[in-house]
């Protein structure tokens, strides 16, 4: 999906929600574990409920390999799903990859060619060789960790070197890479007050926002200091939305929580 397909999603929907499909078997009704596939049964309810209120779902691929190949399996059933009846739809897969060069060729084709995925979320710290198999893909978008939501991203993230913070140069450094128009940034929503800063240097990227709901970030806070004149957000909800009920009504639940987070989405729209 090209950048333009998506704002134009987000223009129509009145919306830039990302629904995370992190999938665990002790979390979902229990009704669904007598399913033959009962990751890909949860997911297929919950996108079948909410679809017209998100533009993107980002399963977190950790949630599938910790169960083996079942859980691959799933994964595969729910992008082919996504595709094929949902075209429409921004797709992330959050794998965290890169490594040196020829590996991370091959992770870029696991998840844009064999998955078909539209994106995938990669880490920063080998450097340009380790990012650039992945930019190289026409269409497809690597999104790259820059300050993410958790408190460990002080650790290292924030620290000044050679006189700037980390997360400034690997957004000031992987803007001269090659192809660097397929660059979009992981930015956590409790970093909110960063963003000012954060669009002085990347005025009109994309930015994948986690953190809203369990974490405790702010959308309106979020809107305030990240909007772009092309919204270039996609706010992000796993937990506080796909587990809003643990009863039959699962996914109706769901759906009203990626309502209302849509509805206030709609207001920052105007
Ligand atoms: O900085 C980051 C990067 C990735 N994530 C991932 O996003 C979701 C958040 O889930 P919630 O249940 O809405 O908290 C999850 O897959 C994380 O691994 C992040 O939280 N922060």
């Amino acid at each position: 999906m090209t950048t333009t397909e998506l704002i134009n999603q987000i223009r129509k929907k009145k919306s830039f929600l990302c629904i995370g499909l992190d999938v665990d078997l002790n979390k979902i009704p229990q009704h669904l574990l007598k399913e033959e596939d009962p990751i890909f049964a949860f997911n297929k309810a919950i996108i079948d409920a909410t679809h017209h209120l998100c533009v993107a779902y980002k399963p977190n691929t950790a949630f599938y390999e910790a169960y083996g190949l079942k859980g691959w399996k799933a994964l595969e059933k729910t992008i082919k799903y996504l595709n094929e009846k949902y075209p429409e739809i921004f797709t992330i897969a959050d794998a965290k990859r890169g490594d040196i060069g020829n590996t991370s060729t091959m992770y870029a084709q696991a998840f844009f060619e064999d998955l078909a995925f539209d994106s995938v979320t990669v880490a920063p710290y080998m450097g340009k060789d380790s990012v650039e198999p992945f930019l190289a893909f026409k269409n497809k978008h690597t999104i790259l960790l820059a300050l993410t939501s958790n408190a460990g991203a002080f650790d290292f993230q924030t620290k000044t070197v050679e006189g700037k913070e980390l997360y400034k140069q690997v957004l000031d450094t992987s803007k001269t890479w090659e192809n660097a128009e397929n660059l979009m940034y992981v930015v956590g929503a409790t970093k909110a007050e960063y963003l000012a800063e954060i669009r002085n240097i990347i005025p009109d990227s994309f930015l994948l926002v986690p953190g809203v709901g369990a974490q405790g970030g702010n959308l309106q806070d979020v809107c305030k200091y990240g909007m772009s004149e092309n919204v270039g957000l996609l706010i992000n909800s796993s937990r506080g939305i796909i587990y809003a009920s643990s009863g039959e009504d699962f996914a109706a639940a769901a759906a009203s929580k990626a309502e209302a987070l849509q509805k206030e989405m709609a207001v920052e729209l105007g």
